[in-house]
């Protein structure tokens, strides 16, 4: 049963109508400015309910993250999520979208700006597929060319081909091209933010996984603020930026990177949720960006062989070093036998480093990655690919090595475990 304030009659439908603004426009906060989503001290108690459904949460969501609310069934993340887009009002707190004050904005402006899916869609079934996504544009008063046109764009955007698709009714899809158009419905006036409240739950395995893979590309296209709500751990750990481990009452129980979280879950509650094999979890879903990167002397081409040879020689760690080119792009692998008797330039002295990783890489796709090659080590990338570090095997089994070592002395000393948990 939901709160008889909600003032939708479908979460997933197009907005509701305009409440009065109640307070005056919030100063802009630094962190939500962007198009981030924070939520202060915030507290819903339904009417008749002893315990509050969410009790005093504080959570900031990153502009162009996706944050992931996990926790058992009735801990309170749907509430959170139906608060942050005013179908339901908070008892107390405060929420800032965007670096407003939610409370001080339309109600459906609000929700123009945060786009909602729900598990099973929520489309409407009398509508067609091309109607349902483009719902939110014919409300915003759009011409009938720019709407259809926009639709097609959402439907190629999500995978479904338009000419296929647009004209049939949701019963005669299946449940994840449903989703899919739920998808593409609540991207339809490219809000900076989307709430999806358990949007693949009812999906089997081979689709769920593969509707998360589209996401996580969406997502590197559009950088939207996504709050994403399930009680999956692996999905969590796929998808999430951060996640927020939930209690009873949306408390959180940890927010951290799916890293920070494998490494060192803080407290009893978290490693049960995490369900154990943290190790084979933490290769699965560990990025390559998390872990701290093997650092090895730089040179560029134009460098001088003995300065490239001193700077080897006084690296402690090994006796190679990586050559860049001028935009600081992995070039070369050079060792110490490669500069043997070289003057001047080191030039193109030196053996070409396999293709570069990225960062968004998971470990054990790195794992293969070295695997593959013939090399110890694999440079990373990140932006423009620029180098960021090397990968070795070591680097890997160092990682797991930390993880299980933080746990076993957390078992030896419970008071650090509850310090880490904040108890
Ligand atoms: N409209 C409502 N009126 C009264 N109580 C409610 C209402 N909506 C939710 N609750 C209660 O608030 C608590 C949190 O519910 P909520 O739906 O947010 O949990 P959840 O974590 O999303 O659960 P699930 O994973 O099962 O969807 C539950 O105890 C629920 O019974």
């Amino acid at each position: 049963m939901r709160d008889t304030s909600d003032n939708t009659a479908d979460p997933s439908g197009p907005p509701g109508p305009a409440e009065p603004a109640t307070e005056p426009a919030a100063e802009p906060v630094s962190e939500s400015a962007n198009g981030g989503i924070q939520l202060i001290n915030v507290t819903k108690r339904f009417p008749g309910q002893e315990t509050p459904a969410v009790d005093d949460i504080t959570l900031t969501v990153p502009a162009g993250e996706i944050v992931v609310l996990l926790g058992p069934s009735g801990s309170g993340k749907t509430t959170t999520m139906r608060l942050i887009n005013r179908l339901i009002e908070p008892t107390s707190g405060k929420i800032i979208v965007a670096g407003k004050d939610a409370m001080s904005l339309d109600p459906t402006e609000l929700r123009r700006q945060i786009g909602y899916v729900i598990q099973n869609a929520g489309l409407f079934p009398h509508m067609t597929v091309g109607t349902n996504v483009g719902l939110v544009p014919q409300m915003l008063g759009w011409d009938k060319q720019k709407i259809a046109d926009r639709v097609d764009e959402l439907l190629r955007l999500v995978a479904l081909d338009p000419a296929v698709y647009r004209d049939r009714y949701p019963r005669e899809l299946s449940g994840g091209q449903q989703q899919r158009v739920g998808v593409a419905r609540a991207l339809a006036a490219d809000p900076p933010a989307m709430l999806m409240d358990e949007p693949f739950g009812a999906l089997d395995p081979i689709t769920r996984e593969r509707l998360q893979d589209e996401l996580l590309q969406l997502q590197e296209e559009l950088g939207k603020t996504i709050v994403f709500v399930t009680h999956d751990v692996d999905e969590a750990l796929k998808l999430g930026d951060r996640i927020a481990i939930l209690r009873e009452g949306s408390q959180i129980a940890q927010y951290g990177t799916p890293q920070e979280i494998l490494l060192n879950p803080a407290g009893e509650y978290v490693e049960q949720f995490l369900g154990g094999g943290q190790a084979m979890k933490l290769l699965k879903f560990g990025r390559v960006a998390d872990v701290p990167l093997y650092q090895v002397p730089e040179a560029t081409p134009d460098e001088d062989a003995d300065t490239v040879r001193a700077r080897i020689g006084a690296w402690e760690d090994g006796d190679f070093g990586i050559v860049l080119d001028e935009r600081h792009r992995p070039l070369r692998w050079i060792t110490q036998e490669d500069l043997e008797g070289a003057s001047g330039p080191i030039g193109d002295r030196g053996e070409a480093t396999a293709a570069p990783i990225r960062g968004r890489l998971t470990l054990q796709q790195a794992l293969e990655a070295l695997i593959q090659i013939e090399q110890d080590w694999v440079p990373v990338v990140g932006a423009r690919g620029v180098y960021r570090g090397t990968v070795t095997l070591g680097t890997l089994q160092n990682a797991i090595k930390e993880m299980k070592e933080r746990t076993r002395t957390r078992r030896k000393d419970p008071r650090q475990e509850q310090e880490a948990a904040g108890t």
